[in-house]
């Protein structure tokens, strides 16, 4: 391990922009497919790795939802987000928020209560071993209606005391946040915080309507805000935090090369950026890939990475003294690594 990697690994976390079923690594989906019976399209895991080839967003979504079909019951949802959680703390996470979509599971017959008692056995089980706090964020799929939105909400309904937040992804484009307004009032109404994809592939506009229409608590992405110098100051000024995922801007094509990343621009806007891996298993890396990306690519310094792991922390819905915690664990490890 380089000493940039021992720097990487050992830099208190947060991480913010994470869909668990985009953590399921080739080797359990052929375990899941063959424990639960499900056919997949692929004949190996290589064939899986050969496949994750994609040109753009809605590439990747056919494929992310195919893949999302071996997972059946409870103890699937359970093993999909242990496998991650002990992935994360490997890379010095120690507070996830991961984001689940019910519907791709809901709409083919799994039960609401399987995915979520599922992912929450994980979190406990990732608190007592990994000693890492787990949030959940409830994803609405923005290619279906608003009313099937509502529906999602509505079967949230009994654990809900234990989902953090409301978020809103899949395609982007052409589905802006309007069309969702109604029900992320009703979830902030609920107690939900709120935080939406927006400007991953979408324009400056959809950044706008998320921060005017939806009243988010953080933005997903959000890259393309920085097309409008009016909405960077104004993101920027109202410490807004932006989930970036480099290594995903990179895979799906929102950027050409790493060397062309805007990370910097960001932090040089006084925009408070994350960063984050997304789906790792589809883009190539997990969140310590996509810290060392960035140095790599952009040339960030190790003051730049301390300054994205404290906007983790600080970006995080943590309460504040958990977050006082972390931030002070940030400052004993960068002492001990002068
Ligand atoms: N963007 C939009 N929807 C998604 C993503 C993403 O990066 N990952 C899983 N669903
Ligand atoms: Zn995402």
């Amino acid at each position: 391990m380089t000493d940039l990697d021992a720097f990487i690994k050992g830099l208190p976390k947060a991480e913010l922009h994470l869909h668990i079923e985009g953590s399921l690594e080739p080797e359990l989906m052929f375990e899941l497919a063959r424990r639960n019976g499900v056919a997949i399209p692929y004949a190996s895991v290589e064939d899986v790795r050969a496949a994750y080839d994609f040109s753009n967003l809605q590439d990747f979504l056919d494929i992310y939802y195919a893949g999302a079909s071996v997972l059946v019951t409870r103890a699937d949802f359970h093993d999909l987000a242990m496998a991650y959680f002990r992935r994360a703390a490997a890379d010095g996470v120690v507070h996830a928020e991961i984001m689940f979509d019910p519907q791709t599971h809901t709409d083919r017959g799994i039960a609401f209560e399987e995915v979520i008692e599922g992912l929450l056995s994980a979190a406990e089980e990732a608190r007592e071993t990994l000693g890492m706090s787990v949030q959940l964020i409830l994803s609405f799929l923005r290619h279906l209606s608003e009313e099937e939105a509502f529906a999602t909400l509505a079967m949230a309904e009994p654990w809900l005391d234990r989902i953090t937040a409301a978020g809103l992804d899949s395609s982007e484009v052409g589905h802006p946040p309007v069309k969702f307004a109604g029900v992320f009032a009703a979830a902030r109404e609920k107690g939900l915080k709120i935080t939406v994809h927006a400007g991953e592939e979408g324009p400056p506009e959809y950044v706008y309507q998320a921060l005017d229409l939806l009243e988010v608590d953080r933005i997903d992405h959000g890259n393309r805000a920085l097309e409008d110098a009016a909405l960077t100051q104004r993101l920027a000024e109202m410490g807004m935090t932006l989930t970036v995922c480099p290594l995903s801007n990179l895979k799906l094509c929102v950027i050409d090369d790493i060397a062309s990343h805007p990370i910097d621009a960001m932090l040089k806007a006084g925009l408070k950026a994350t960063l984050n891996a997304d789906d790792p298993a589809y883009f190539g890396g997990y969140i310590a890939d996509n810290y060392r990306a960035v140095v790599e690519g952009r040339g960030l310094t190790r003051a730049d990475l301390a300054t994205l792991a404290r906007n983790s922390f600080t970006g995080s819905f943590l309460p504040p003294d958990a977050v006082a915690r972390h931030l002070a664990a940030i400052d004993a490890f960068l002492e001990e690594n002068a």
